[in-house]
């Protein structure tokens, strides 16, 4: 048996802001059982639970392992770890769809670089494209996505405002919107209800996300387009995957998405996209973001510059 627990430090290109919190790095763990890997990295604003939680319940699932035992986590990015490393993975997958781009920044300073922004696409311009709203002012907010529009006719946008609207503020945004250039909008309000009212107000499309990580109720609604699943932050495989089956009864679509992991996530989360949701494009163009990575371009976790927490090898 072996078994390994790491945490990893890896900074980010530049700091990011999760709901308030500026982050200058990323930090996680990597657990690994008889040669295979998971990670568990709780992202701040976004999980409830901390990293030094996360930790304490990764070594005791460990120490359970080594006495023989079953790891039943509790914390959903520790179910998620553990379940990426347990799991038989399949050895055939459909063809990893290219994620689709996240454009990150100032309303005005992504304006002025748009002809850059486009030019870098060549010709392939992306069909889809997500922005994050509910930043900024609502009038740069709208000025871009106008631009966006008109510069990428044949885009559709998603929009990702994280519940920071009040149900007026929503509806005076979306009132605005080109709604033909408009795939969804994420989470309008914080309250699953207000977000209804406001697709039902102003015609949006809306997509579920933290709403399902907080296992908020939900029901269908003929405006509701996507669930987001975030596996880190929903936990184990098979509530991810309780999940699509739902969607799925309800002809909704399903994007996989990251909560900011490293490489090695990032990788195991685009192959769940392509076994779950082979024909959508996941929402996992976040890895840029991070200065290093924690596999070499062999595919080996490079533990080196990790520091190693729990460490167990026998010939058992
Ligand atoms: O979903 C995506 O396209 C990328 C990931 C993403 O946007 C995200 C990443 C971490 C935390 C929250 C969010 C979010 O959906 O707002
Ligand atoms: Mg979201």
């Amino acid at each position: 048996m072996q078994l390994a627990l790491y945490r990893y430090t890896l900074p980010f290109r530049q700091p990011l802001m999760f709901k308030g919190i500026r982050l200058a790095r990323r930090e996680g763990l990597l657990v690994t059982i008889n040669g295979q890997w998971g990670e568990i990295a709780p992202l701040p604003g976004f999980s409830t639970e901390t990293l030094a939680e996360a930790e304490a319940e990764s070594l005791a699932c460990l120490a359970a392992i080594k006495r023989g035992d079953k790891a039943t986590p509790t914390l959903p990015s520790v179910q998620f770890g553990f379940d990426c490393a347990q799991r038989q993975w399949p050895a055939i997958l459909s063809p990893l769809l290219r994620p689709y781009p996240l454009l990150q920044g100032a309303p005005a300073a992504l304006l002025g670089n748009l002809d850059n922004i486009v030019a870098g696409w060549g010709d392939l311009p992306p069909t889809r494209l997500k922005l994050k709203v509910a930043r900024y002012a609502m009038e740069e907010e709208l000025a871009l996505i106008n631009q966006l529009a008109t510069r990428l006719p044949s885009a559709q946008l998603i929009l990702d405002a994280n519940g920071g609207w009040t149900r007026e503020e929503a509806q005076r945004f979306c009132t605005c919107l080109p709604l033909d250039h408009i795939d969804y909008l994420e989470e309008p309000c914080a309250a699953f209800a207000d977000s209804i009212a406001v697709a039902e107000a102003t015609g949006v499309s809306i997509a579920l996300d933290e709403t399902l990580s907080r296992q908020d109720a939900w029901y269908y609604h003929p405006q509701l387009k996507a669930l987001v699943i975030k596996p880190t932050l929903i936990g184990s495989l098979n509530a991810c995957q309780a999940l699509v089956q739902r969607a799925r009864a309800d002809n909704l679509r399903v994007v996989i998405s990251s909560s900011f992991e490293s490489d090695l996530g990032l990788g195991q989360l685009a192959r769940l996209a392509s076994e779950w949701t082979p024909n959508e494009p996941p929402g996992l163009d976040t890895g840029h973001w991070l200065a290093e990575r924690v596999t070499s371009a062999a595919g080996e976790v490079m533990t080196e510059n990790m520091h190693c927490l729990f460490k167990m090898e026998n010939s058992a």
